[in-house]
């Protein structure tokens, strides 16, 4: 199924709330809440409380994106703030194979991410583990940048090497995702798509139905 996930970190945070439930209401599936440490990326974004106070505001699935070094220190504290999906990155992890065991345990969905910079080999060892895995389409630290081409061929690649082991796995894209290449990435194999500053300017509820209308063609 292919599913839309608006990044929060374009909202204006002074109307964290309203801004979620617009998401809601105009139908995206998922909400993308990038976590960033300013440790495995510069920046520094939002943590726990941020994600509880906008917890009860939807049902919608919370795609939580760790940016962070070592993920697997806080697991437990992500899931009691509400995740439903928990993505790590490959290059951040000390032992990758115990971090997603240890999501998986929690009883919610367990994704991978890779920079543009990382082979996919890099993760061929844990795609039978994995409900998801994330390709970066530009360098992860900060949102309103351009989508690097290259990163196309990857999502090919990837999905090359799923359909070849047998498996469903989704394929999420993040970062410079708009509507004029959305159809690109979607050729190229992937099915949730991560879209922050092309959504949260102008008319943002319009915005998402652009999307939903486009990805469902
Ligand atoms: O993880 C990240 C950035 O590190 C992303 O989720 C961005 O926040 C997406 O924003 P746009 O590139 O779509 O503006
Ligand atoms: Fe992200």
């Amino acid at each position: 199924m292919n599913c839309l996930s608006p990044s929060i970190l374009a909202s204006d945070f002074s109307k964290l709330g309203s801004q979620v439930e617009l998401l809601d209401r105009a139908g995206a599936q998922y909400v993308h809440i990038d976590i960033m440490d300013g440790m495995f990326v510069p920046s520094i974004s939002m943590g726990f409380p941020v994600m509880k106070s906008i917890r009860p505001l939807t049902d919608r699935i919370f795609d939580v994106h760790l940016m962070i070094q070592e993920p697997e220190r806080y697991i437990n504290e992500f899931v009691d703030a509400g995740a439903d999906l928990l993505t790590v990155h490959a290059e951040a992890c000390t032992n990758l194979e115990r971090t997603i065991q240890k999501i998986k345990e929690k009883g919610i969905i367990a994704g991978v991410a890779i920079k543009p910079s990382t082979p996919v080999e890099q993760i061929a060892g844990v795609l039978k583990e994995v409900d998801m895995v994330l390709v970066m389409m530009v360098n992860p630290g900060f949102g309103g940048q351009k989508l690097i081409p290259g990163t196309i061929d990857k999502v090919w690649e990837l999905k090359q090497m799923i359909n070849e082991m047998g498996l469903e796995t989704d394929i999420e894209v993040d970062g410079g995702v708009t509507l004029d290449n959305v159809g690109k990435v979607m050729d190229a194999g992937a099915n949730i798509v991560v879209a922050g500053s092309a959504i949260f300017h102008g008319d943002v509820e319009d915005n998402v139905r652009q999307f939903l209308s486009y990805m469902s063609e």
